[in-house]
């Protein structure tokens, strides 16, 4: 059997091994750590993990030897919301925002989101291209090797495409890989503001059949928010493209408790984000329905917003899933790790509920379970070595990146925190 890669002489090599399902409850503190191991790498896939120097009996001269110098190596991490692909910037809005100006009422004066979505459409695509590029290199350089890249800054046909082409070459070029989601009904565009009902019409009628037909998106999410998309709308929208074959994601009780997670526990979405007000009805009925709960609490640092109530949700036995929420709004930062460091300090969850959140679970949360999200045999080779005795550092020592290499695919994609991919 030929081997192409051995990495050695891990110190701690926690797997994340999965159940099957979303880890919940008790599961997500549960990390699976095998100390002094190797993993056996063949066709960028996972072929063997095991102890001490027992590689020896499956590897030749031809087989790369690597030594992750007694550190600690997870599964790659995996960002499963973000708004990758823009123009622009808002930090022009950033001291409405410190003075206390709610999100909402920016986006109601024509800015926030409708301001990205001007900017979106006066870029060309290579611009979008470099700048969605610069963001992948740094999540890459954070450890993530595989994220959800979501549309959304067009509001209109043509530059919803513009936005999913950007994204698909990404994916293409990038050693990231992306999980494309459809969100035309981000915001509503001002034309529209008095006649909801047409612009629904336009999103379900032209632009979901036309992304659908070019196979540009696998999800569909919708922004549920009190002056943004009502529960009704939301519910008519992701109904039409589950019946179009979309998977579903909902942008859930964000800032008011309009019962998105019940929608979401309604229409079995495979993730529902946000959740900061999400009541204890949704909560259960997402836990019944498998829907795994994606929180954001970097968005709600930045907002100085209260947080999610993770606790309660690992209580009731909801599978949970961290994420940054990268946009040039909300959460104008790639950094996963300051994620993570969050997970604990904000969310109050373990280091080790963190992890999986961000791993096999984050995998649930955009359907690649099979592939990614654990170490396991048969799974890609994507991972992190980091400069860390264990997990609990990754979370205690914070505003640091923390990565010694990264692996996708059992190619090394980053060294002295540095991207090195052709
Ligand atoms: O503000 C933005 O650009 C992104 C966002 N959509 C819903 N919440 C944040
Ligand atoms: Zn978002």
């Amino acid at each position: 059997m030929r081997v192409d890669l051995v990495i050695k002489n891990i110190g701690k090599l926690v797997t994340c091994k999965g159940l099957g399902r979303p880890k919940v409850g008790q599961e997500m503190n549960e990390v699976d750590i095998i100390e002094d191991a190797y993993i056996a790498i063949r066709d960028g896939k996972i072929i063997e993990i095991g102890i001490k120097n027992d590689y020896k009996k499956i590897t030749n001269s031809y087989t790369k030897i690597e030594d992750a110098k007694g550190l600690l190596v997870t599964p790659g991490l995996i960002d499963s919301h973000t708004h990758l692909v823009h123009g622009g910037s808002r930090e022009n809005e950033f001291s409405k925002k410190l003075s206390g100006v709610p999100y909402i009422e920016i986006l109601n004066q024509g800015g926030g989101i409708l301001s990205t979505v001007n900017s979106t459409k006066e870029a060309s695509s290579e611009d979008l291209y470099d700048k969605a590029k610069k963001s992948l290199d740094r999540m890459l350089e954070f450890g993530v090797t595989s994220a959800e890249a979501k549309s959304g800054y067009g509001l209109e046909l043509d530059t919803e495409i513009k936005q999913l082409n950007v994204a698909k070459k990404l994916d293409k070029d990038h050693p990231i890989d992306l999980v494309h989601t459809f969100l035309g009904a981000h915001a509503i565009p001002i034309k529209y503001k008095e006649n909801h009902k047409e612009y629904i019409d336009i999103i379900v009628e032209q632009m979901m059949p036309k992304v659908k037909e070019l196979g540009l998106a696998e999800f569909c999410d919708v922004f549920c928010e009190e002056g943004v998309f009502s529960i009704e709308e939301g519910e008519y929208i992701l109904s039409k493209a589950k019946e179009m074959g979309y998977k579903l994601k909902i942008h859930a009780d964000e800032i008011v408790s309009l019962g998105g997670a019940q929608l979401s526990a309604k229409l079995k979405c495979t993730s529902s984000d946000h959740l900061m007000a999400a009541s204890e009805e949704g909560l259960k009925m997402m836990a019944k329905n498998n829907v795994v709960a994606n929180i954001l609490p970097a968005t709600s640092f930045n907002l100085n917003k209260s947080y999610a109530n993770a606790r309660k949700m690992i209580d009731l036995g909801v599978a949970l899933s961290l994420s940054s929420d990268y946009n040039p709004g909300s959460c104008p930062s790639e950094n996963l790790q300051f994620v993570m460091q969050l997970g604990c300090l904000g969310l109050k969850m373990t280091p080790n509920e963190v992890i999986n959140a961000v791993t096999i679970n984050a995998a649930y949360a955009i359907d690649r379970q099979n592939e990614i999200g654990s170490i396991e045999i048969g799974k890609k080779a994507d991972l992190v070595v980091f400069d860390a005795p264990n997990v609990e550092y990754l979370m205690y020592h914070f505003g640091v990146n923390h990565v010694d290499k990264v692996y996708k695919e059992g190619v090394l994609v980053v060294e002295n925190k540095q991207v090195i991919y052709n």
